[in-house]
């Protein structure tokens, strides 16, 4: 499957162009939750649109012609810096980074004024899509990796924006299926529960050990 590539960098390269990608995505971030609560005169906004539409035009002058993909580095690092989740150069993710301990996955983070659904709290939407990934990350740390197969959510009660944590850990493996269990919590409990199932995609049971292990690392 395409998307998946090696792309050796040198290792304080690569430091340097990740804090690179981290500062941008983190200065548009802030742009959008700014674009959403700014309340400044209608000039001002219209001063800022132009800045930013050259901003784009900067960054337009030399794309790939694919999304980002997954790459990776001899030193066992990957960049997915595209991804909809923990992306640090993609601006719609939070960022979300992700730990890990012995038998599960966690991450703290927060979740600003672009992240509503209903008044105050975080879009359900939102919610399943971080809880997406972090079951799947718990699959892929325990050796398991998969693509979701099938995603269950019980919004326990609602998530007010902010600050929350979210882990996951897996309860179970069936040949190619990883059953994984995860939750969303903020300082009123807990707020969103899932179960998935994460299954091995024949394209990827067909890869020789070695290379399945390094996909599963995304
Ligand atoms: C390595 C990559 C890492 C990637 C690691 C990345 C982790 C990041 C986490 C983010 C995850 C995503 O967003 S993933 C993106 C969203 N998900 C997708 O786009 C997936 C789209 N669906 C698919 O590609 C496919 O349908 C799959 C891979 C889910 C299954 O297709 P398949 O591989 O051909 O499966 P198949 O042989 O027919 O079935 C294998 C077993 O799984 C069961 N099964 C099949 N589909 C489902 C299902 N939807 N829900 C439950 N169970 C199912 C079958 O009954 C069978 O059980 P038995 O007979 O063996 O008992």
């Amino acid at each position: 499957m395409s998307g998946y590539f090696t792309e050796e960098i040198p290792a304080e390269e690569l430091t340097r162009q990740m804090e690179v990608a981290r500062g941008v995505g983190d200065s548009v971030r802030a742009l959008v939750a700014a674009t959403v609560v700014t309340d400044v005169d209608e000039d001002d906004v219209i001063e800022a649109q132009r800045l930013i539409d050259a901003a784009t035009a900067i960054l337009e002058r030399r794309r790939i012609d694919s999304s980002f993909g997954i790459r990776f580095n001899s030193d066992g690092r990957q960049r997915n810096w595209g991804n909809a989740v923990e992306g640090i150069r993609n601006p719609v993710a939070p960022p979300v980074e992700f730990e890990a301990g012995d038998d599960r996955v966690w991450a703290e983070f927060s979740l600003g004024p672009q992240y509503e659904g209903p008044p105050g709290l975080v879009h359900g939407g939102v919610i399943a899509l971080i809880l997406d990934q972090v079951l799947g990350h718990a699959a892929v740390h325990a050796g398991a990796p998969g693509m979701t197969g099938t995603l269950s959510i019980r919004y326990r009660q609602g998530t007010k924006l902010g600050s929350m944590r979210t882990e996951a850990w897996i309860d179970r493996t069936e040949g190619v299926k990883t059953f994984a269990k995860g939750q969303i919590s903020t300082a009123d409990g807990i707020c969103a529960e899932a179960e998935g199932i994460f299954i091995m995609p024949r394209w990827a049971r067909e890869l020789d050990i070695d290379r399945r292990s390094r996909i599963g690392d995304a």
